[in-house]
């Protein structure tokens, strides 16, 4: 490369933002001193399959003091690793409460389900629950068939199910994680999840972000994207027991959105989700436990009951797990209320034992929240 197109390159705009540590995105956008500097790499790069090498990247690229400066401890800045800058966890409003996993039958029949859901809140919180998790889809079945007939209009004020939630929430002075209904709006659907505030109030809304498109022929094929539309927004909420990120099921797959919440400060991640048969005995437990161990916090999990007949299988197993990736209390398939203690104190105490925080490389990687820069 000649030098004055070195020269022009390194001062092109996106070439600073990709040098610079500083720059909130600036690791959002990737160059590669050895693209500047090609003689420095391509020799030995034999070429081959974008599919092997999708960035085109020469394969025979070894990072060394003299082509990449090794910056010193000192300068890692890990409080640049995310972008913004993470937001220091807040003071809980209490460190020690029950948290109720209601893992519920659902059925056909709509009213049933509400009722049925209802009672299961009342025993939960009789049992000294302040903060009551449901599953994903409780009150009609897990079916695109389903989710147009079932589906109630949030924001019109016109869902049955979200009333129940508010008025037993205020009633019993409990947080409720209201796993998640068919959502209207208009002529899209969402699977939305609703946070009721233990005034009654529908304190945050989230809409499934990532819709659950599968295909694995001979065991599991089921489209959401055929009915429904996905969320476009993380949602996080403070509450009496703490600040609270929810997912809902196939949104626990992406690890960037437990650490955007991990990163404004989340003390618990919910999840309503009904995993399957196919991917729930060898995912459903690891993923939780790896957003949990990877984020220093706790996550909790709410399953619909198993019902053989229906035509969506859920795994069951709904469970809470802690901030070292322990798993704190869990169920089997059937329907049970799931009582555990969530102790904020422990959490404080592991991310001293092992502080992450502190030691994330902000030289080399970096987390962007878009939301949060105002960039969407
Ligand atoms: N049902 C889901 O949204 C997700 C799931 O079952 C999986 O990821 O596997």
């Amino acid at each position: 490369m000649k030098a004055s197109a070195l020269s022009s390159l390194l001062h092109s705009p996106s070439i600073k933002l990709g040098l610079s540590t500083n720059s909130p995105i600036s690791h959002s956008i990737n160059i590669f001193p050895h693209l500047l500097f090609p003689s420095l790499s391509l020799i030995n790069s034999p070429r081959t399959s974008v599919f092997s090498n999708p960035l085109n990247l020469p394969r025979k690229f070894h990072p060394s003091p003299s082509n990449f400066p090794i910056p010193m401890a000192s300068s890692f800045n890990s409080e640049q690793a995310r972008a913004p800058p993470a937001i220091p966890c807040p003071s809980p409003p209490l460190t020690k409460f029950k948290i109720g996993l209601c893992q519920l039958s659902v059925t056909a029949d709509k009213e049933r389900n509400i009722a049925h859901a209802r009672k299961a809140i009342e025993e939960t919180a009789k049992k000294g629950a302040q903060l009551v998790v449901l599953p994903e889809i409780w009150n009609s079945p897990y079916s695109n068939d389903s989710f147009p007939v079932y589906a109630e209009d949030i924001d019109a004020g016109a869902s049955p199910s979200v009333s129940m939630l508010s008025e037993i929430a205020r009633r019993l002075k409990i947080t409720i994680v209201g796993g998640s209904i068919p959502e209207r709006s208009g002529d899209r659907l969402y699977n939305t999840c609703c946070v009721l505030g233990s005034d009654g109030k529908v304190k945050a809304k989230h809409r499934k972000i990532h819709l659950f498109d599968i295909d694995i022929p001979g065991k599991i094929t089921f489209m959401e994207s055929k009915t429904l539309t996905a969320g476009e927004t993380p949602t996080i909420v403070d509450t009496d027991v703490g600040r609270i990120g929810v997912g809902i099921c196939y949104d626990i797959r992406f690890p960037e959105l437990a650490m955007i919440y991990a990163a404004r400060g989340a003390h618990l991640l919910c999840y309503p989700g009904a995993f399957n048969m196919t991917t729930g005995p060898l995912h459903w437990e690891l993923l939780q436990r790896a957003r949990a161990v990877d984020n220093q916090l706790y996550v909790a999990t709410c399953s619909p009951a198993r019902d053989a007949g229906a035509g969506y299988v859920a795994w069951g197993h709904s469970t809470l797990v802690g901030p070292f990736g322990e798993v704190l209390a869990t169920t089997e398939h059937e329907e049970a209320i799931i009582i555990a203690e969530i102790d904020y104190s422990i959490m404080e105490m592991r991310r001293t034992n092992l502080p992450l925080v502190k030691q994330r490389r902000a030289d080399l990687y970096q987390l962007v929240d878009k939301e949060r820069l105002g960039l969407e």
